[in-house]
């Protein structure tokens, strides 16, 4: 008792020590507690340092990543060859792996975690940031309706997607029309910048109005790196050091508190993409406020079917009646432009990715896009497009094994815990979730790691229950309210992609990383034009092309080049008159039509290799050129080469009675989901899933559930290499 005595009496100056020991003791004595008997102790940790401190886990995000990390670590933790639902991160986090957890967390609404006020822009909140579940529904009303399915389907955002993703088709027919080494195919194209250029111009005149957004798709022949080079502030947080950087040594306790120290670039770039964004907003703002402003009440604001930065700048509080002034507005705005400029490159890279490197699949997807859509792009409607089925099932697939960055989320148990997998949760704990993981449930998708979009071709409450299970845009009130806009711009872009061109990615046994994890290599694709080739034969030189895609004036697609070919005699000798037979367009102003009708897929299918009588193409004798020997002007229709069935075949392998006809997908979407008539009629198509489906197709779909490969147990050192692995079985079927 004596030291206790002399510690009372000593100065409070010699106590400091001692205060010191003790507080080590205490600490030392809590997170062994904590670790070994506290209420998540029976949850397998995922190293056990994870139990005593929450380093670890960040130890993981900056050095290696979570994603492959933690879906191993579920993996490994089974000791029946399948996943362990539950994992502890930390003292207080734990990884959740099933859709039950899903469905307890998300479903119910749970508190986002403090990390999340990292995507607070202008020094103020919004509403992805906003971890209160009141100021986010607040907020969400405001726009909600003008992310809807309604509004994204509706003309206006429809003409926005169309008419950029006819700028994308352009860039790709001028590439290809220029490059001299292969006709009628581009040089590597560096997708991702292109989508990324995309992105932005979609969700600019989205949120703004037509014309008052970026426009990035006509500069694209500045180079590859077109994006950065006009110097988009908002761009550079995406720069992968940069954002690195950002997210985190901002986010994380307690480095958030040094972290401007830490990061070199991560701040500035935020600046600049902050000033970025003022730069965009002024003129729109002052075009507001001297126009006619919609109603600012909460029913007009409603019915406004316009940009969603004017619903901003004329909302005001129920409550209080108070606008939001420039900053809240502002911070809300680049959010958003934030929340899908990586995302969608990112997937539509992925899907462009996977496409290439599975040809069966991309010939596929062909046949049902030329059979079922007409070739003019301003004649396909986004009801058409939504409604096909192998095209969906393509994107459900891409969109569950990408990787995009939207992908660590955290929520907080609120009073009274949870249970999860049969563990108590106590309040207070963090319940992290990432879609990598749970888009590869192996007993939900079977044999995960494969790329077969043929397991979402299923009758249409199993889809309905597979497309639940899928996490890609989280579930919940929190869950991606930009959705539907991206879908609709996915789908335009494949479909508009894959009607005209075949994809080959470039190099493909380099290594995909994330730019995220310091990716080094973006997919570079060779698109090569298929309706230009016929039997061998490339029309590209000898027609000039009416545009198949409904194009701005300033946007025609330039004169293609001509040039000579070891398939086919020159356009010089053409017109001398050494073919034959020749056709050519009476009215050029038919043009479009013409190009239609020359490639109409319905005759294609039925075999049927006569001229449809609609077309206004007539056969000229030799001699006749001199009168119409502008290649403007000439076109050779299929028929003359090998009719188009058999030129399917020929490329595409023999047409094989269909295994299972009846697991054809029910179309998604607004049109579908209405009523049946239009479900039945797609039904009746003739349909790609019919000649091709085949047993190895559908093999995965008949794999005993619960059943996963074991992947090799990573030290940490190898950690690094994770993305190889997943890529090269991805890539490998
Ligand atoms: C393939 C494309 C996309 C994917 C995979 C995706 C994914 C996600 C995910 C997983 C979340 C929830 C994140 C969390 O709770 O931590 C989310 C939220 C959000 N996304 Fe997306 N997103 C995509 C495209 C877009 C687009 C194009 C926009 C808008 C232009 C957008 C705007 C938002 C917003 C504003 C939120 C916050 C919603 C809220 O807090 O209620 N997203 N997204």
């Amino acid at each position: 008792m004596g030291w206790i005595t002399s510690i009372i009496s000593s100065s409070s100056l010699e106590l400091l020590p001692w205060l010191a020991f003790c507080a080590i003791v205490i600490g030392f004595a809590h997170s062994a507690y904590v670790a070994l008997a506290g209420p998540l102790s029976d949850i397998p940790a995922i190293h056990w340092l994870a139990q005593w401190s929450r380093y670890y886990n960040l130890y993981i995000k900056y050095f290696y990543s979570t994603r492959t990390a933690h879906y191993e670590a579920h993996l490994r933790m089974d000791k029946n060859s399948s996943v362990h639902p539950i994992v502890r991160v930390g003292p207080n986090e734990v990884s959740i792996m099933s859709t039950e957890g899903i469905k307890t967390v998300w479903g119910a609404g749970f508190e986002r975690s403090p990390w999340y006020a990292v995507f607070s822009n202008f020094g103020k909140p919004n509403m992805f940031s906003s971890t209160s579940s009141r100021a986010h529904s607040s907020r969400k009303r405001i726009f909600a309706s003008s992310y809807s399915k309604t509004a994204v389907t509706g003309d206006r955002v429809q003409s926005i997607i169309k008419s950029r993703v006819a700028r994308i088709m352009n860039f790709l027919e001028r590439q290809s029309s220029s490059n001299s080494t292969f006709h009628g195919s581009s040089g590597p194209v560096v997708v991702r910048n292109v989508f990324r250029a995309l992105q932005a111009d979609v969700f600019t005149a989205f949120a703004f109005a037509e014309g008052e957004g970026t426009d990035f798709l006509n500069h694209l022949e500045m180079g590859p790196n077109t994006v950065e080079d006009l110097g988009m502030g908002m761009m550079d947080l995406f720069h992968d050091e940069k954002r690195d950087e950002f997210f985190f040594w901002e986010s994380e306790r307690p480095f958030k508190y040094i972290g401007k120290f830490l990061a070199r670039n991560g701040p500035k770039s935020h600046e600049r993409a902050q000033r970025w964004l003022m730069e965009l907003l002024k003129p729109h703002e002052a075009r507001l406020q001297s126009t006619d402003p919609i109603k600012s009440t909460e029913k007009g604001l409603r019915q406004f079917n316009g940009g969603v930065y004017e619903k901003l700048m004329f909302y005001k509080n129920p409550e209080t009646g108070n606008p939001l002034d420039w900053t809240e507005r502002a911070s809300e705005i680049m959010d958003h432009a934030v929340a899908g400029q990586d995302a969608v490159p990112a997937a539509l890279e992925f899907i462009i990715r996977q496409t290439s490197t599975h040809p069966h699949v991309q010939a596929k997807l062909r046949l049902e896009l030329l059979t079922s859509l007409p070739l003019g792009a301003e004649d396909r409607s986004f009801a058409m497009i939504d409604t096909l089925s192998y095209l969906n099932a393509v994107i459900m697939e891409g969109l569950r094994l990408v990787d995009t960055i939207s992908s660590y989320q955290t929520r907080v148990v609120p009073k009274g815990g949870c249970v999860i997998s049969g563990h108590y949760l106590p309040a207070g704990t963090i319940v992290a979730a990432q879609p990598y993981l749970i888009n590869r449930q192996p007993d939900v998708f079977p044999d995960p790691e494969t790329f077969n979009p043929s397991r979402w071709l299923l009758p249409r409450e199993d889809y309905r229950n597979l497309a639940k299970s899928m996490w890609t845009y989280s579930s919940g009130p929190r869950s991606c309210v930009g959705r539907e806009l991206s879908l609709a711009i996915i789908k335009t872009v494949v479909a508009d992609t894959y009607i005209r061109y075949k994809t080959t990615l470039l190099d493909s046994d380099r290594t995909e990383k994330r730019p995220w994890e310091g990716a080094d290599f973006m997919a570079e694709v060779r698109f090569e034009n298929i309706l230009a080739c016929e039997d061998g034969e490339w029309i590209e030189n000898r027609v000039r092309k009416p545009s198949l895609f409904p194009v701005e004036a300033h946007e025609q697609v330039q004169e293609p080049v001509r040039r000579s070919s070891i398939f086919q005699p020159s356009f010089e000798n053409r017109a001398s008159g050494e073919d034959k037979i020749q056709e050519t367009v009476v009215n050029p102003s038919e043009r479009q039509r013409t190009a239609n009708v020359q490639f109409n897929l319905n005759s294609f299918t039925k075999g049927n290799e006569t001229p449809n009588p609609n077309t206004t193409t007539q056969r000229r004798a030799p001699g006749d050129e001199q009168k119409n020997n502008n290649i403007n002007d000439q076109v050779i229709p299929p028929h003359q080469s090998l009719g188009a069935q058999a030129w399917l075949e020929q490329h595409y392998g023999p047409r094989k009675p269909s295994l299972v006809p009846s697991l054809l997908p029910l179309p998604l979407g607004a049109q579908g989901q209405k009523g049946g008539e239009q479900r039945e009629d797609i039904l009746r198509r003739p349909s790609v899933m019919h000649m091709y489906e085949t047993e190895e197709d559908i093999a995965p779909l008949k794999k005993p559930a619960g059943k996963v490969s074991r992947l090799r147990r990573p030290g940490l050192g190898r950690m690094r290499t994770a993305p190889e692995r997943v890529d090269g079985v991805l890539q490998g079927n």
